[in-house]
């Protein structure tokens, strides 16, 4: 084929609206995302980012705006296009009684319908445990699972029909930082392998710089920000600080060219420098002035 390829969005939202009773909480919410991409959604409590990924789903019915996820709005979209969505909700708590493998299982077969060439679903159940770190608990009552064993299920439960597109919200809350860093392998093997686009909020920034091809920041019902961390960080703050010592002595200096400083710095003092540092503001820093200034 001639031309070029365009990837069709896998989201996109325009002027999207949101009315509890005479309470606007979203008031033209705007984002796109594209095949692949994993996108946090950030923003203080309250700020709308549940309300946001809800009508996305099609749990929720919006007040006005348009969605498109994965080409259909929301409102409308029938089995097949769910059958395309992963979701981890915040706790499974049915199914106490079920055995963990018992529960995949049962949900799985549910996707099998809605295999395709390109992509068999559901998730074969032993490698899917494999990944999300079960596998050791795969004949254990759902009742009795650790809470972050429990978490790793709801993940589970969320990707065996190898979805497009997977929403977390907040996936991550009581993980141990080793089953973090599982979650957050998985999530780069579900984008590399799958091309699964994910949306995901979170409250931990570090998680957000650590997965984000995108970071969206919601607050006062609108998207104030939107790029990689690095990219937010030079929006912010383009100063950068430079750290050095020199003849015993520890120097600092803010300034908009810390590379053409740095430069210089050799320069002049070449091998006496020692111990450099060079820091731009970090996502917390670069998340609180953004939402502050919002804020006012
Ligand atoms: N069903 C509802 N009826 C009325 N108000 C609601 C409803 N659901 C949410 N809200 C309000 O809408 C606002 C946004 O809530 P939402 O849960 O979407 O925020 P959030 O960004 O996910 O917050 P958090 O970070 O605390 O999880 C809040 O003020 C909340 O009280």
């Amino acid at each position: 084929m001639l031309g070029t390829l365009v990837d069709t969005p896998v989201m996109e939202v325009s002027d999207l609206r949101m009315r509890y009773g005479d309470r606007e909480v979203l008031s033209g919410v705007e984002f796109s995302a594209a095949p692949g991409e994993v996108v946090v959604l950030l923003g203080p409590n309250g700020a709308g980012k549940t309300t946001t990924i809800e009508i996305l789903e099609g749990f929720r019915m919006r007040s006005g705006g348009d969605v498109r996820v994965l080409g259909v709005d929301p409102a409308e979209g029938g089995e097949a296009w769910r059958a395309r969505l992963g979701v981890v909700l915040q706790s499974w708590r049915d199914h106490s009684k079920w055995r963990v493998r018992e529960l995949l299982e049962h949900l799985g077969s549910y996707y099998e319908a809605y295999s395709t060439p390109d992509k068999k679903r559901p998730w074969v159940i032993g490698e899917l445990l494999e990944v999300v770190g079960l596998a050791g608990s795969a004949s254990t009552v759902i009742g009795r699972l650790s809470g972050g064993q429990r978490r790793r299920l709801d993940v589970a439960i969320g990707i065996v029909g190898r979805p497009d597109l997977l929403f977390l919200d907040e996936p991550t809350v009581g993980f141990d930082p080793e089953a973090r860093r599982d979650f957050h392998d998985l999530i780069h093997r579900m984008t590399d392998v799958d091309s699964t686009t994910v949306l995901l909020t979170t409250h931990d920034l570090d998680e957000a710089e650590k997965l984000a091809d995108r970071i969206l920041i919601l607050a006062r019902g609108r998207i104030v920000a939107c790029g990689s961390a690095d990219a937010l960080s030079r929006q912010v703050a383009a100063e950068s600080e430079v750290r050095w010592t020199l003849d015993g002595r520890r120097f600092v200096h803010s300034g908009v060219d810390a590379t053409e400083f740095v430069r210089e710095l050799f320069q002049q003092h070449g091998e006496a420098i020692g111990d450099l540092e060079v820091r731009r503001a970090s996502l917390e820093e670069t998340y609180m002035r953004l939402v502050r200034e919002v804020e006012g």
